[in-house]
């Protein structure tokens, strides 16, 4: 690096110590030359140009500063690989304090400067800290809880702020010594839930906001002017993370999703220097915003209302890798954002009436709430409601089940029975057909009578049932067929009767199942 002509140079391995996955042939690598805004080179601390975070930010962080005086908003985001010195530059250690720190201190000295000078400004200064890890965002100033699982932040769009994290911590602060105390606190937050989600604190992007609100009240014209600019901090995740390929399952969709920020703010740099969607002047409907949580938040950090500075910080290890973010850089370069002044002029009536029309706001919407409120609670009733209802149908349901089946054993009894029945009445009307003539029984000597009888029914197998169904019967006498045939006619009655009972039942059952059907529970009884 040239401190002079703030020309990088990026050296090319030597081939045969490159490994990569693209064959030689195809691969081009060669020196690469880059100029930026300032370049910074402190590997050696013996060597002159070893740039300090002193230099840093003299170069950087007081302009900055200076800005946001104005009532500009700035964003300072370091980019880079894991390692590289990322929390070194925005951080740095106690001995050697990076740009958040240093910039911190300069606010405040200078807000005591002011106050020395001129006691008619008041400066209110509030400060938040929050991370995105894996697509969630989390309030760093709210302690971890070891025991609870972690409480992530939603992201709301107002028409006038723009995107922002809904419900974060903001402190007002007012001395360096007690923002440092919100910072360590958050940093410690952040390592406390990096140990529990396996050392996160690489693979989340940590952003820390200063808002600074400077209000003039002129006595003479009675008019309070108030500048409002916002300090944006951020130190990204490793850059290197954006590649990885080797990761599986819940690991996976934790990279893929720590990706997705960072490929995202990749596309966003991308369509916010492309040269010709700026002069066709849709660049605003091109830049996908919000397809990462990280990009959707910086929206106006990156191209909209504020003077951004990325530091691109590389460490002599891998060629490919140091090359991707001096080209990021080299792309993040030609970005033009279109920072203003953020300042209101009021007179002392006009704030009153803003106050008024404020409070009158806050009325209608206090309304609203109690009006939702208590349609959140009738929606609930009609719920609890309607629960209950499908409670009753599911009982009932099992109910007509209970009683179906029970009705289809019966109706299975009831038909073995009438086969049994029609089986007799079969057997009985043959056996009256063809009545068995009665039998006179003559004294015989034993074995006469057993060859007679043998003769006779030798050809009848049944000849013991036949006994069985004439028992009873005189063949000469009609009285008793006919009593026969009467009973014969009651059963057969009976039948009928019990046929149009067990269809009636069918049907019945039947009925009920197709008037259940369309509640859906079962599909089959
Ligand atoms: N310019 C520097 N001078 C001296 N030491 C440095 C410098 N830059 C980085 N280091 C040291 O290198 C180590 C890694 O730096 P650092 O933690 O800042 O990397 P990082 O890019 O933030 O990594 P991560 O993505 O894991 O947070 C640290 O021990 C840090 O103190």
């Amino acid at each position: 690096m040239d401190p002079i002509t703030q020309l990088t140079t990026l050296r090319a391995p030597d081939q045969d110590t490159v490994d990569s996955p693209i064959p030689k042939s195809r691969k081009v690598i060669e020196d690469k030359k880059f100029t930026f805004d300032n370049s910074f080179w402190s590997h050696n601390i013996k060597d002159p140009h070893y740039a300090h975070q002193e230099d840093v930010y003299n170069s950087l962080g007081e302009e900055f500063l200076d800005h946001n005086f104005e009532g500009y908003h700035t964003c300072i985001f370091a980019y880079g690989q894991t390692g590289s010195g990322k929390s070194y530059t925005m951080m740095g250690t106690p001995d050697q304090p990076g740009l958040i720190p240093r910039t911190c201190e300069d606010l405040f000295e200078r807000i005591d400067a002011a106050h020395n000078e001129n006691s008619n400004i008041a400066y209110n200064v509030r400060v938040s800290y929050f991370e995105v890890y894996n697509e969630h965002v989390r309030d760093l100033l709210v302690p971890v809880n070891p025991n609870a699982p972690p409480h992530y932040l939603k992201i709301r769009e107002s028409p006038t702020e723009g995107p922002y994290v809904k419900d974060l911590t903001e402190v007002p602060v007012r001395s360096i010594n007690e923002i440092l105390r919100y910072m360590k606190n958050g940093d410690q937050s952040r390592t406390t839930a990096s140990t529990k989600m396996n050392d996160t604190s690489s693979r989340s992007h940590a952003v820390f906001t200063i808002m600074l609100k400077q209000i003039h009240h002129d006595m003479e014209t009675d008019e309070t002017t108030e500048r409002s600019s916002r300090i944006r901090l951020v130190d990204l995740a490793g850059s290197e993370r954006a590649k990885s390929t080797e990761a599986t399952g819940a690991r996976l969709r934790e990279g893929s999703n720590i990706n997705k920020s960072l490929t995202t703010l990749g596309r966003v740099i991308a369509a916010l220097a492309d040269p010709k969607a700026l002069r066709s002047g849709k660049r605003k409907d091109i830049v996908p915003y919000r397809d990462s949580i990280l990009t959707w938040l910086l929206k106006d950090s990156l191209g909209g209302n504020s003077k951004t500075a990325m530091i691109a910080c590389i460490a002599p290890s891998d060629y490919d890798e140091t090359l991707s973010t001096l080209r990021y850089a080299d792309q993040a370069k030609r970005i033009r954002t279109r920072a203003v002044v953020n300042q209101d002029h009021i007179s002392t009536a006009e704030r009153d009436a803003q106050i008024a029309a404020m409070a009158e706001e806050i009325r209608k919407l206090q309304l609203s709430v109690s009006d939702s409120r208590q349609r959140e609670k009738n929606a609930k009733e009609a719920e609890e409601r309607l629960e209950e209802y499908q409670t009753r149908v599911t009982t009932m349901q099992r109910m007509m089940e209970e009683r179906s089946m029970v009705a289809e054993s019966k109706i299975k009894k009831l038909q073995t029975e009438n086969e049994a029945l029609k089986l007799h009445l079969k057997l009985a009307i043959e056996s009256l057909k063809n009545p068995i003539p009665a039998v006179s029984i003559q004294p015989q000597p034993a074995g006469e009578a057993e060859r007679e009888n043998f003769d006779e029914f030798s050809d009848d197998d049944d000849d013991e049932d036949d006994h069985y169904y004439d028992d009873g019967y005189d063949t000469e006498s009609t009285a008793g067929v006919d009593d026969l045939q009467e009973e014969m006619h009651r059963y057969l009655q009976d039948m009928g009767n019990l046929r149009k009972l067990i269809g009636g039942d069918l049907s019945r059952f039947k009925n009920e199942e197709s008037v259940r059907m369309p509640l859906g529970v079962r599909e089959n009884v």
